[in-house]
């Protein structure tokens, strides 16, 4: 079905929040963090531990409170109007917490109450979440006798009961195997369809398939928020050179050829050689024409390449601080 990305359902303004430290002095954990989440897009939340993404998470289900800025799910304060928004949102944490002695339809039961679903609203809504997340053979089943990817499926049901807009998918993958992850994947894709997805992840590989935006957090800051597409973009158009040229002859004929050097380079210690980044749309062969141009001029060239793995390559880069922020 075709996807209409338009409007936000979740909005954070400039949103800090701070928890008080063993030491006493209060620690931000957010540090003025701005972002909107749109109707119809899986967007991946990046960063590494501690950076602050589950304290975001935990804001936009309304579970805390700003201490300054503002968060705005379906129009409305979830903190201060949870009650309004606690059916349109789910909400996977992360280890997924079950209680193992129920069988899944308890556990599904037990969830729903929760929310506030009664009666026939809860049976409708627990129907649902059963064929969405193919329980129906599983309602019987002992929750503890279960495995991980099961459990997450489980976890994802409850997270959709009462049909939610808004899902909240704190490492959903976490522990599972390949096949379980193709899986919890599919099902991910599927329930995202006209709703607005935000998913924690640490494995970075699947985030080109799966997610439409990507925001990066860095000890509580936001470093990257854009499109995947526009990100894998920018991350696979570079390449690596190693040649005994200086900076200054480099940059003069990369920028004959409309090509930027990044800033990163780094002169190899006793060997005469730099190490260099040079911005571009490379692939094998145009790089391979442009080093043999190189070296007809008499460049050594101590070696180059492509930059493999575009997530993982950025992802360092941003979280440790060798791009600035967008
Ligand atoms: N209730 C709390 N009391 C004190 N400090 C907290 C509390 N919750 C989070 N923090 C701190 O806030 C910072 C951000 O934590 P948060 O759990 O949001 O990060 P995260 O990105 O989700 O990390 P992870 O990937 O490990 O789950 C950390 O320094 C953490 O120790």
């Amino acid at each position: 079905m075709e996807k209409q990305p338009t409007q936000a359902v979740v909005e954070l303004d400039n949103v800090k929040k701070r928890f008080s430290s063993v030491w006493g002095k209060p620690r931000y954990a957010l540090k003025g963090i701005s972002f909107k989440l749109n109707r119809g897009e899986i967007t991946a939340f990046l960063g590494p531990n501690g950076a602050g993404k589950t304290t975001t998470k935990r804001l936009i289900a309304g579970y805390l409170f700003p201490d300054e800025g503002s968060v705005r799910l379906l129009g409305v304060d979830p903190f201060e109007q949870g009650k309004q928004v606690r059916t349109r949102i789910g909400y996977l944490p992360e280890h997924n917490p079950l209680y193992n002695d129920l069988q899944v339809i308890d556990a599904l039961q037990f969830a729903a109450g929760a929310k506030g679903l009664r009666g026939k609203q809860a049976r409708k809504a627990i129907q649902e979440a059963v064929e969405s997340c193919k329980l129906g053979d599983l309602l019987k089943q002992t929750v503890g006798n279960l495995s991980k990817g099961t459990r997450q499926r489980i976890g994802l049901g409850q997270a959709m009961l009462g049909n939610p807009e808004v899902l909240l998918l704190d490492e959903p993958t976490n522990g599972l195997d390949p096949n379980q992850i193709k899986d919890i994947h599919l099902l991910i894709r599927k329930l995202a369809c006209r709703r607005t997805v935000l998913l924690s992840t640490h494995q970075l590989h699947p985030v080109p398939e799966l997610c439409d935006r990507v925001l990066v957090l860095n000890q509580g800051h936001l470093v990257y928020n854009g499109a995947t597409s526009t990100l894998l973009n920018q991350s696979r158009t570079r390449a690596c050179l190693v040649t005994d040229q200086n900076p200054e002859t480099v940059r003069a004929q990369l920028s004959g050829l409309g090509l930027n050097l990044d800033p990163s380079f780094k002169q190899l210690p006793g060997s005469g050689f730099y190490s260099y980044r040079i911005h571009g749309t490379w692939d094998d062969h145009r790089m391979a024409k442009t080093v043999k141009q190189w070296s007809d001029l008499g460049w050594h060239i101590g070696g180059w390449h492509l930059e493999a793995n575009p997530m993982e390559h950025l992802f360092t880069q941003l979280t440790n601080n060798e791009v600035s922020a967008s």
